[in-house]
């Protein structure tokens, strides 16, 4: 039987359910309580979920942390953190701690310059379509005037538009090339509207506009955070050893594509996990920053590292579209109180504080893999995920978890002590 349907998106939530339940799984009644066992039992707040998007049927958790003791331009916060994988959280605070002890992170904002476009094709002179342009530029603005009032007010809209000549690339190929200062926002709607608006008065006997659509390529929209101090402050047995091991694992990812490819999810443990505690777009995110490591042509490290004169630099420069306004950030509860937990900041500010929640997760794991290895500290925070996988009980995951204290965590190695304790 076919399990194609029409009219989905008209049915109650519960018909889509049962539905769904009948169709797709074998055991109806099973899934049916799962699906509404992650439902609000306040019914406005799930009525809110369930608009955020379309055919919702139920909500997926993650689990919600907090990073505690970070010092950014001498200012404390306690960093939420929306992520799955164990250690991450843990590696934040660790580090976190760490830095603070060394007068802390310092970050700033370079740029905060957004990018839209307005494709379009034209097969004409070149030369009468440069003195279109520049005879309509002012209108093309002025079209817009309506939507980026208020903004204009906050000191943002639209900063300038090119036209560019793409033909080398593709026959025929222009775009309206505008830049944009979104302020708190992240602008994708606002930015789309403009565009939308300059595209209209663009439009012209000849001109054949493709689509008009904001960049998520942001390499100018860019945030900076480091940490420094003397090497010998670095502690450990041998500060001098550990700070150039640790610079050579960053030149590793600076030469290597496929380390960098690693390090740079490692930076993402960071920073996806803050983009999704303030209900910012990780998309969108990922995007721009997985561009901008690829912007020489060969996908490289965002961190970087120095030891020079006896002083040991850690620094990241990552391109952040981010907002603490619109979008979820005061729609969802969770996001507003992750942002209220932030002090509220602007969004240069949450720029700075994710920028710097990556540079943390780097240090983290760079630490880890040129010491230990990341599998001993790894491992022992995602032990009690495998042994919940395993179906132990309260009292033989503390029995369990005192027999690894001290010991390096493998997933076969927790298998068979379980078995032992259950005398399987
Ligand atoms: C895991 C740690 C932190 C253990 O580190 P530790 O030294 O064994 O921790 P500890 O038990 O001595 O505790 C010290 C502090 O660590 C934090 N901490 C410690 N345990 C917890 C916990 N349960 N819950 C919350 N915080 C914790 C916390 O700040 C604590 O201070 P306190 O709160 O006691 O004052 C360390 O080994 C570490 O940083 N490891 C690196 C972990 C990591 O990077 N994980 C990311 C996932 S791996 C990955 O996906 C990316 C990767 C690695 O492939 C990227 C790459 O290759 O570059
Ligand atoms: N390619 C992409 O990344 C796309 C993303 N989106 C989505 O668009 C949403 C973000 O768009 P936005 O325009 O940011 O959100 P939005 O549509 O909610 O608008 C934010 C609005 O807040 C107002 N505002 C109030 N105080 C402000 C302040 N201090 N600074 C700036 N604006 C202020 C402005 O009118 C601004 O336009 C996200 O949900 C994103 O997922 C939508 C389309 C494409």
């Amino acid at each position: 039987m076919s399990k194609r349907i029409s009219g989905f998106s008209k049915l109650r939530k519960e018909e889509k359910i049962h539905w769904l339940a009948k169709t797709y799984f074998k055991d109806q009644e099973e899934t049916v309580k799962v699906i509404k066992k992650y439902w609000n039992e306040d019914e406005k707040l799930q009525q809110l979920h369930d608009d955020f998007i379309e055919n919702t049927v139920s909500n997926f958790y993650l689990p919600f942390g907090v990073a505690p003791n970070f010092i950014i331009n001498g200012q404390e916060y306690a960093i939420p953190m929306v992520i799955e994988e164990s250690s991450v959280v843990a590696a934040a605070s660790l580090v976190a701690k760490f830095w603070s002890e060394r007068g802390g992170f310092k970050a700033n904002v370079i740029s905060t310059t957004k990018i839209g476009q307005v494709h379009f094709m034209y097969a004409g002179d070149k030369d009468l379509l440069n003195s279109y342009f520049r005879e309509v530029k002012e209108g093309l603005i002025e079209a817009t005037s309506d939507i980026t009032k208020n903004m204009r007010k906050r000191g943002g809209g639209i900063l300038d538009i090119e036209l560019k000549d793409k033909t080398e690339k593709l026959d025929h190929y222009y775009q309206l090339y505008v830049s944009f200062e979104t302020k708190d926002s992240m602008g994708a709607n606002f930015i789309n509207s403009c565009l939308e608006a300059i595209a209209k008065r663009f439009r012209k006997e000849g001109i054949e506009i493709i689509m008009s659509i904001l960049s998520n390529y942001v390499p100018e929209c860019l945030v900076r955070s480091e940490v420094s101090c003397k090497v010998e402050d670095l502690g450990g047995e041998n500060p001098q050893k550990f700070a150039e091991k640790f610079c050579q694992a960053v030149r590793i990812a600076e030469v290597e594509p496929y380390r960098a490819v690693t390090h740079n999810k490692g930076i993402m443990n960071g920073i996806d996990a803050v983009v999704l505690a303030t209900g910012n777009d990780f998309r969108a995110v990922e995007a721009g920053v997985h561009a901008y490591a690829s912007k020489s042509g060969e996908y490289k490290s965002l961190t970087h590292c120095s030891v020079k004169d006896g002083i040991f630099k850690f620094w990241i420069e990552i391109p952040l579209a981010l907002g603490t306004v619109g979008g979820l950030t005061s729609l969802h509860p969770m996001a507003k109180l992750s942002l209220d937990m932030l002090q509220q900041p602007s969004a240069r500010e949450l720029m700075m504080i994710m920028a710097t929640a990556g540079l943390a997760q780097n240090f983290a794991a760079l630490r880890a893999l040129t010491t230990k290895g990341i599998q001993h500290g790894h491992m022992k925070m995602h032990l009690m995920n495998i042994l919940n996988q395993l179906g132990a009980t309260e009292s033989d995951k503390k029995e369990i978890a005192e027999y690894f204290d001290g010991k390096t965590v493998s997933h076969a190695a927790v298998v068979e002590k379980y078995k032992e304790l259950k005398n399987e």
